[in-house]
């Protein structure tokens, strides 16, 4: 069988290519909605070729811009375990996207073809969802018109979280398998969730969620169904998602990290005792937050993000190994920007590996570890149970009673964690489950270590691509020079550590700082800042 040739010409004429170039990065392609329509017809081609390849096995297509404003959008493929795209194949997306015709668009079809060795008379299943942005029907009419211009069977799976369309993904493609994964429905995940949740946990206070006014919030409202207010009660808010504007503003997880505050306006919807999380708005994302002392003062604000959850959950994790006496080595994962804290605080307990920032990095990471807790400082991550050890928790059958029941609720922990990608839904129980497991309070998992003052900042460059990384992104080995001078700016502040790094997603170079005391953090961010606008202006002058 050969391509459609005149198919693809035709339905490519519909969604002409803007005169802009695009790239496929860290979290696929994300920009201007209004941009993409030739972006999502043409990976809508590319993901149907993937299923061809996987022998007709589902690959999936996510439209969203994440934790980005409302105007962007944005595409995520995912690959028939449920995870996302091998890097390998990457570059096939960036190069479709950016074919300048629609002959030269038949030309790269053909070529990965070609480079893949795909067969085109095999079957191909694309399942694909959207999150809530206004952008997106458009963009999903041109998404499938490029699965129908490959002949592709089209499964809509309507509006879902990010993390849901990489359930639904794994569950297919194991469908009748010893790996089964779950129901191919959405119903069949808040299913599997709340079901597990259920076997762990005793009742507790309520829990108040921000939605972020994006997708997570129908889906959190929909999992409320299946775990009865007795045993999880929430209070869920920033629910409005068909306000134009309100996607991520004043909100959402992206919001509560980099500003280190409450949701605007949250003070007055919640009590000074009140436990709390935010979502990002495709709800693969969370972080925790709750008031300490005195609410009317900034400092009050107490942030658990995802190195506090990393410790949290390995801790837990690494005690229940050891109560069900089977032989399995946990491991964490984390990046550069884990608080210098938190990774002193983990390497005495657990491995520590540290990775290049986004989240494919650290998954891949997490699987070599018999069970592998990994999570960006941004609340992104889950925890990996590799399949080796869960057949030696299903097959471990002596023992003390106490082990047993370890065992069980590991095996339970395995059905609850989302194994695909991290996910708000299934990482907001997982925390709940141990809390309330091991009778701690938002507090008590806050002493477990004292945050370092760090701080985040975004420099404009004229060429961000001059700016190249070794050692997992701590080091820079260009602009030359430039990371001596970081070092030695760093070493004159007790506890200094700062790395300089091109973002992946934004045109722009991120500067992190962290050091002893607070009052210090403010000139070393600054000073690293200055330096690193003048080498950028150097290096663009050369
Ligand atoms: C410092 C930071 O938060 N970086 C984020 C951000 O990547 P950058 O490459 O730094 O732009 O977006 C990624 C995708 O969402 C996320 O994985 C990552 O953690
Ligand atoms: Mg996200």
């Amino acid at each position: 069988m050969s391509l459609d040739t005149a198919a693809i010409t035709a339905a490519s004429a519909r969604f002409p290519k803007p005169a802009r170039s695009f790239t496929y990065g860290t979290a696929g392609v994300r920009t201007l909605g209004k941009d993409l329509d030739s972006t999502c017809f043409r990976l809508a081609i590319v993901a149907a070729l993937r299923s061809k390849w996987a022998k007709g096995k589902v690959t999936g297509l996510m439209v969203t811009a994440s934790h980005n404003p409302e105007q962007d959008n944005g595409l995520k493929a995912v690959d028939p375990r449920g995870e996302m795209l091998a890097s390998s194949w990457e570059a096939h997306c960036t190069r479709i996207a950016n074919a300048a015709s629609d002959d030269e668009l038949v030309g790269v079809v053909q070529d990965i073809v070609a480079k893949e060795s795909i067969d085109l008379s095999q079957a191909a299943v694309v399942v694909y969802a959207y999150d809530t942005r206004p952008t997106c029907p458009a963009l999903v009419r041109a998404l499938e018109a490029g699965l129908d211009a490959l002949g592709a069977t089209k499964r809509n799976a309507g509006l879902l979280t990010t993390p849901q369309l990489h359930y639904l993904v794994r569950a297919y493609n194991t469908q009748g398998t010893d790996e089964a994964y779950g129901e191919p429905t959405e119903e069949g995940y808040y299913e599997k969730m709340a079901q597990a949740f259920k076997t762990l946990v005793p009742a507790a206070s309520p829990l108040v969620v921000d939605c972020a006014n994006g997708v997570g919030a129908p889906a959190l409202q929909k999992l409320q169904k299946y775990i009865p207010a007795a045993s999880l009660p929430f209070k869920v808010l920033r629910t409005a998602i068909s306000t134009p504007g309100a996607l991520n503003s004043g909100c959402g997880a992206d919001y509560v990290k980099t500003t280190q505050s409450l949701p605007a306006g949250l003070e007055s919807e919640v009590q000074a005792d009140s436990r709390m999380c935010s979502f990002d708005g495709d709800a693969d994302r969370i972080v925790f937050y709750y008031l300490r002392g005195d609410p009317r003062e900034k400092a009050s604000f107490r942030l658990l993000d995802g190195d506090k959850i990393t410790a949290l959950a390995a801790d837990w994790i690494s005690e229940l190994v050891k109560t069900a006496e089977v032989d399995l080595k946990v491991g964490s994962v984390q990046t550069a920007y884990a608080n210098g804290s938190s990774t002193r605080y983990l390497e005495q307990r657990v491995p520590v590996t540290c990775t290049p920032t986004g989240v494919k990095y650290l998954h891949h990471a997490a699987e070599s570890y018999d069970i592998g807790v990994y999570f960006e400082a941004n609340g992104h991550g889950t925890v990996l149970f590799s399949p080796a050890s869960i057949a030696k928790l299903k097959g471990a059958g002596s023992g003390a009673p106490e082990a047993a029941a370890a065992r069980k609720q590991l095996l339970a922990l395995t059905e609850l964690i989302n194994q695909t990608v991290g996910d708000a839904l299934s990482d907001m129980l997982l925390v709940e489950v141990v809390l309330r497991v091991t009778g701690r309070s938002f507090a008590e998992w806050d002493s477990t270590y004292e945050d370092l003052p760090n701080r985040l900042l975004k420099v404009l460059v004229p060429d961000r691509t001059l700016f190249e990384t070794t050692d997992a992104e701590r080091r820079l080995t260009r602009p030359a020079g430039l990371q001596a001078q970081i070092e030695h700016e760093a070493a004159r502040y007790a506890g200094g550590r700062s790395f300089v790094r091109p973002s992946g997603t934004e045109d722009c170079v991120r500067v992190y700082a962290e050091c002893e005391k607070a009052d210090e953090l403010g000139a070393l961010a600054e000073n690293i800042k200055k330096l690193v606008e003048d080498a950028a202006k150097a290096a663009a002058q050369a």
